[in-house]
């Protein structure tokens, strides 16, 4: 029995670059990349002898989707459903996989935002089965070896948090594992990055949360997390391991906080293939809706005056992403500038502070804000009336804080105020869709980054656009890792935006609706993958060739396309 690798040219079982594998017996049932469960065919029973260790019935992969269903129906509660699904995928990744794929639009907001954020809650209390790999103060001198021995998996892309910033639900501990095992599950469902090419890693640095620290049951390093040079030697230590390791894999940054987003992004830049999602994936999904907005109002970028609530990863991520936009446009950088306004807890960013280095680009002379006379006028609402704003970001993972007095407010610059409540989970929206569709007689432009119902309005019902990072982040991998890139370059999410833009359709313009719907996730990701592997091209910072597959790109498009479509795998029995 083999890992398929559905890549190459000359067939798709004639070759494999992973390691052959060859189980019999009940060995087969119990690894899940391989086994079909009650799928298997008589045939395949006796070459695998797995005579007796069934039940006499043989399923088709639809039947059993089909059972699957029915049980996922039987349950009460989304974290239920995770369970169920997370279980199935231990037992059959291609049922896992045809399962979720058989509703995207049902299943993302299970196995990804929002239940996953409480699933990584409840972490410790909910463990079932390790997946992925976890790296601690204790064993981090051992990483090399621990990553060498994990599994003899050819990895492609590898998602990677501190745990520090789950979502807006903050430092979690252990529990950010499963934030990697659902942007991995997106990988595949999206991109067709097979399962077997995607590792999950944990960097558990310690906890400063005390419930987690007071929890009996708490499954992580029970320390206060690593800060200052421990916490830089700790990353280093894994840096180098994982580029011996796996040279030419993709390393995701997921979810680290804003104090050390920027800094663990920017220094390895060109010693791993790397990008974080938070600021760069944020970035592009922003600005694709953005483009989108413009769009349906009608006017330029370069028209716009925008404020993002919440300068940390994700809101400086969009400020570049629009800055880079603007400037491609025509502005120089100080004009863009101009036009973008970042907030954090203290109101409006402004350059007579002692500023933490990634804020300091976006900050604002406060000579120039004639009405900030007193910290007191400093608020959002103030910001958004004096300097006639009228693209509103939210990423402070503050909820409610987009008011109706906010929302207003932008309405008056603009007859189509566009506002983007993009803090997840849902429980972290600075807004619901309906209030801002209420205050606004269905005039504002409005999506979120956890999915929403839709919005009845006037009679009519508005789908909500998902401005979510799921859009850009599988695609660009996959761009990535078959041009055989060999740097990640900021140009990437620009080309990634501009192609999730072009997937909002005429009539979602013509309702306002800013960002493809979510079922459309895998054609959405192929483009941008076709997208980002010609930049790379462009760029000259390809190896060639795909260091994954004996078929050869050579910077040639077509054939880049050619192997973007056979690297992507589909969960189906072979
Ligand atoms: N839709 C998406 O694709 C997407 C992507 C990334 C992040 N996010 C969301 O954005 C939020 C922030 O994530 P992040 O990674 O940027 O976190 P972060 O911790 O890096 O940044 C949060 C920022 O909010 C600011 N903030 C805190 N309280 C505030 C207040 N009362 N008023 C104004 N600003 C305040 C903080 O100063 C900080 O700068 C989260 O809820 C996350 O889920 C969404
Ligand atoms: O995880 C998501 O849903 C998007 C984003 O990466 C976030 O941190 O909120
Ligand atoms: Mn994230």
């Amino acid at each position: 029995m083999q890992i398929k690798h559905y890549e190459f040219e000359y067939g798709q079982y004639g070759e494999t670059l992973g390691v052959s594998i060859s189980l019999r017996g009940y060995h087969v049932l119990r690894y899940n990349y391989i086994s079909k469960g009650t799928a298997f065919t008589m045939d395949e029973r006796v070459k695998l002898k797995l005579n007796g260790y069934l039940p006499p019935r043989v399923k088709t992969l639809a039947e059993q989707i089909h059972s699957s269903l029915d049980i996922i129906d039987k349950k009460d509660t989304d974290i239920e459903k995770f369970i169920y699904i997370r279980s199935l995928y231990d037992r059959n990744v291609v049922l896992a996989h045809a399962v979720i794929a058989s509703d995207v639009i049902r299943f993302l907001p299970i196995i990804y935002t929002p239940t996953v954020g409480l699933a990584c809650q409840l972490y410790s209390t909910m463990f079932r089965k390790a997946n992925g790999i976890h790296l601690y103060p204790g064993n981090i001198d051992q990483a090399e070896d621990i990553l060498r021995n994990y599994t003899a998996q050819d990895i492609r892309v590898a998602v990677v948090t501190d745990n520090q910033g789950i979502l807006g639900i903050g430092d979690q501990g252990a529990g950010g594992m499963p934030i990697c095992l659902g942007k991995l599950m997106l990988y595949t469902q999206g991109a067709g990055i097979a399962p077997w090419h995607c590792l999950p890693i944990s960097l558990d640095v310690g906890t400063d949360n005390n419930t987690l620290l007071d929890d009996p049951n708490y499954l992580g390093h029970r320390e206060a997390r690593l800060t200052g040079q421990a916490y830089d030697a700790f990353i280093d230590k894994f840096v180098t391991a994982f580029k011996r390791v796996f040279p030419n894999a993709l390393c995701q940054w997921e979810d680290f906080s804003k104090q050390t987003a920027f800094d663990v992004r920017d220094k390895y830049l060109d010693t791993v293939i790397s990008f974080n999602d938070d600021i760069q994936g944020t970035g592009s999904i922003a600005l694709a809706g953005i483009l989108a907005a413009m769009k349906v109002k009608k006017e330029k970028m370069t028209d716009q005056v925008y404020l993002i609530h919440g300068a940390g990863a994700g809101g400086i991520g969009i400020a570049e992403q629009i800055q880079t936009e603007l400037m491609e446009q025509g502005m120089d950088e100080k004009e863009a500038d101009a036009r973008i306004f970042t907030l954090d807890s203290r109101g409006v960013v402004t350059s007579d502070r002692d500023l933490e280095a990634y804020k300091i680009k976006f900050a604002k002379d406060p000579e120039k804000l004639t009405w900030l006379k007193k910290p007191e006028d400093n608020t959002l609402v103030n910001v958004v009336k004096n300097e006639k704003v009228t693209v509103l970001i939210g990423t402070s993972g503050q909820p409610g804080c987009f008011t109706k007095e906010v929302v207003e407010a932008v309405g008056e610059h603009t007859h189509r105020p566009v506002v983007l409540p993009l803090s997840n989970p849902t429980t972290k929206t600075e807004a619901l869709p309906k209030d801002i569709y209420e205050w606004t007689d269905g005039k504002a432009l409005v999506a979120t980054g956890s999915p929403f119902d839709p919005v009845e309005h006037n009679g009519k019902s508005y789908r909500i656009g998902q401005m979510n990072n799921a859009f850009v982040f599988p695609g660009a991998g996959l761009g990535i890792v078959a041009s055989g890139a060999t740097c990640v370059l900021p140009v990437f999410f620009s080309a990634a935006a501009h192609a999730v833009a072009e997937f909002v359709n005429e009539a979602d313009i013509k309702d306002g609706i800013l960002c493809p719907p979510l079922d459309q996730l895998k054609e959405v990701s192929l483009e941008v993958a076709r997208r980002v592997g010609a930049e790379a091209i462009k760029a000259g910072v390809t190896r060639n060739d795909c260091p994954f597959s004996t078929y050869k790109h050579n910077n040639d498009l077509g054939r880049l396309n050619l192997l973007i479509d056979k690297m992507r795998w589909h969960p189906e029995y072979f």
